[in-house]
């Protein structure tokens, strides 16, 4: 017989984040998690070597029965091939060969937006001004190795994840020097997606547009090249594509309040904004959000918030129902 557990908090869980660039493993039990640990993606050839590395070391007498794991990318199905990454599994052929009760697999971006309501405040940071006591479907964005978009709608008692490919929208220019970096963007790459310029490689694909516009030959910078020469002010190339990607951040931001009518609030989550969040308050990130013509007044109402927590998706996993057939 197949008996359900709804909820499955009760098992103790592996959780896994996985990125573009890291992955991160935790064990969990009742929405909390410890034993985390970072790798480095490029190490391994798929998740199960990553996982089965991670299960190896950790102290006899903690053994998983369940996983919940998250990859950047969509999940539709049995079979999941990440997007910014060479790893693909099977979540049914995962739960056999670690002898698993069950294995679920969602978007990464699902997982960060079901962390919203576990989030301490403290975790939080305002961007723009502190508005608190707002209900109401909540949009989560996040630029790091590519942009992840996820939100979460109001559901009774609970909560309805909905998980999307949102960073693949069209890229929205909002000036007549955007309009040009999307020309030169849509030139190299056919459909310039909102991905090409808000994720580590779009700094980069920003930076690249700016030279090319002002006639000058471009350095070899790295994503993190970019973000220290624009805080130092020691590039004005760098300090103009930090600039850009802060204010279309704001568009993409602005729009995807607009579109879910997110009242309670849009999040930026993601590796990059974390390590410079002085710089991103006072950038144009919050005016651009709020640029809306008609609609201003209303999306002054909606709290922009950045996460601090490095990995809000493995509070998420800690969280999410899990059915476990015994
Ligand atoms: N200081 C920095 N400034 C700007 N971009 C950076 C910086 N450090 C890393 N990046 C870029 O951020 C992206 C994500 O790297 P990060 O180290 O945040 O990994 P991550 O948190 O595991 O993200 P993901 O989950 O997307 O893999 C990469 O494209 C990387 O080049």
């Amino acid at each position: 017989m197949n008996v359900t557990t709804p909820a499955g908090l009760d098992d103790l869980r592996v959780i896994g984040d996985i990125g573009g660039t890291h992955a991160r493993f935790a064990l969990a039990q009742r929405g909390a998690y410890s034993h985390l640990q970072r790798v480095d993606v490029a190490k391994y050839d798929s998740l199960i070597e990553a996982l089965k590395d991670y299960l190896a070391v950790l102290p006899s007498g903690l053994l998983p029965s369940v996983a919940v794991i998250d990859v950047a990318g969509p999940v539709r199905g049995d079979h999941v091939k990440m997007t910014n990454l060479a790893w693909s599994f099977s979540a049914d052929d995962m739960k056999h060969r670690l002898g698993l009760k069950a294995f679920r697999v969602l978007n990464d971006f699902a997982a960060a937006a079901s962390s919203i309501p576990y989030l301490p405040q403290a975790d939080c940071f305002p961007i723009g001004p502190d508005i608190s006591g707002v209900k109401g479907p909540i949009g989560v964005v996040g630029p790091g190795t590519g942009l992840g978009v996820g939100a979460l709608v109001p559901n009774g008692d609970g909560w309805t994840l909905i998980p999307g490919e949102g960073g693949h929208v069209s890229l929205p220019p909002s000036s007549e020097i955007e309009d040009r970096i999307l020309v030169i963007l849509r030139k190299r790459f056919g459909h310039a997606s909102a991905e090409r310029a808000l994720s580590g490689v779009g700094l980069v694909n920003l930076y690249h547009a700016l030279c090319e516009i002002d006639g000058v030959a471009a350095a070899p910078f790295t994503p993190a090249d970019v973000t220290d020469h624009a805080i130092r002010g020691t590039d004005p190339l760098c300090v103009k594509a930090f600039a850009h990607f802060c204010e279309m951040l704001g568009t993409v931001a602005g729009d995807l309040a607009l579109t879910l009518g997110a009242s309670g609030g849009i999040y930026i989550a993601g590796g990059i904004l974390l390590r410079f969040k002085e710089a991103f308050a006072a950038s144009g990130f919050r005016t651009r959000f709020e640029s809306k013509g008609r609609f201003r007044d209303w999306l002054q109402t909606v709290p922009t918030r950045l996460i601090l927590e490095e990995s809000p998706a493995l509070l998420g996993l800690a969280n999410v129902p899990i059915e476990v057939g015994v």
